[in-house]
């Protein structure tokens, strides 16, 4: 199996073409397992496929390094953009991608010779705000989970919880930087509250302009970054009065920085950059097919 890898802001993917190569269906979650495994397989936080879609110009699943399928990856819908771009599969700096989590808008930012992609904007679509559409329980289906206080290892905190195609429990604490993101984040991954599991991000207004920003994502732990979760941290952070709905917000992530703007059109964008690292090819178990 061809593959690349790349990453966005750290946030690290194996890229499989299934234009080119054909792997089954049930084999994409063990075969994320394997070579997400730093020690006997590549090493990434999971495995990203990229292949035709019949509504978009490409269709994109995630698979986190413990093979549990994402229903969104912001940072790796940019490398995808670029993937594409620059492999001459979608030559169009406006594409489409298809992903579990609904249909998403890429506008490349191209280099002078217009051969490199350098940043991508994803118009990431709306938020969505209703407990039913994480899910998150504890309240009414059809209402929002704003600042609900949530017990962990005798501690309180209160999460606000954002759907951005996956699920999200946004914490605002008092310096995001110094908190136990790998002692809280598994606790509040797998609480009862949320049955789908959750992605966890901690984070502290600077400004109305800037974030500070750590988590702890659903399936892979602690990463350098989350572009869905830096978007559903400044929806958060608009619904708890911290930020301006149609502001720009800057979010400092472990891997650098993601601008971020909930729009009045109700859609949230996201624009930061995309970078490969390697292309290989994947010689061990796991699924993969030698040809
Ligand atoms: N790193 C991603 C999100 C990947 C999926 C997530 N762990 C989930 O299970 O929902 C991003 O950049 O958005």
């Amino acid at each position: 199996m061809k593959f690349a890898k790349m990453h966005g802001l750290g946030n690290n993917y194996i890229y499989v073409n299934l234009w080119d190569t054909l792997i089954e269906e049930k084999e994409f979650a063990p075969l994320a397992v394997a070579v997400s495994n730093v020690n006997t397989g590549i090493g990434s936080d999971g495995m990203i496929t990229m292949g035709p879609s019949h509504i978009a110009d490409a269709r994109m699943r995630i698979f986190n390094e413990d093979g549990s399928e994402g229903e969104n990856c912001g940072n790796g819908l940019r490398c995808v953009g670029k993937y594409l771009y620059e492999k001459g599969i979608v030559p169009k700096e406006r594409l489409t991608v298809e992903t579990k989590g609904g249909l998403m808008y890429l506008e490349l930012h191209l280099n002078e010779a217009g051969d490199v992609v350098e940043e991508v904007t994803v118009d990431m679509g709306e938020p969505r705000l209703r407990r039913e559409q994480l899910p998150v329980l504890g309240g009414a289906p059809d209402e929002q989970a704003l600042l609900q206080p949530i017990e962990v290892g005798g501690e309180m905190f209160q999460f606000t919880g954002v759907s951005m195609g996956n699920p999200h429990a946004v914490i605002f604490v008092d310096d995001a930087t110094k908190i136990d993101v790998a002692g809280i984040g598994p606790k509040l991954e797998h609480h009862p509250l949320f049955p789908e599991r959750v992605n966890v991000e901690f984070v502290t207004a600077k400004n109305d302009r800037e974030l500070d920003f750590r988590v702890w994502e659903r399936g892979s732990g602690i990463t350098m970054a989350c572009g869905t979760g830096a978007c559903a941290a400044v929806v958060a952070g608009v619904l708890t009065n911290r930020l301006q709905r149609g502001e720009t917000v800057v979010v400092h992530l472990l891997g650098g920085d993601l601008s971020i703007r909930w729009g009045h059109d109700g859609h949230v964008y996201m624009r930061g950059p995309a970078a490969w690292i390697c292309e290989g090819e994947w010689l061990g178990d796991g699924g993969s097919k030698r040809g």
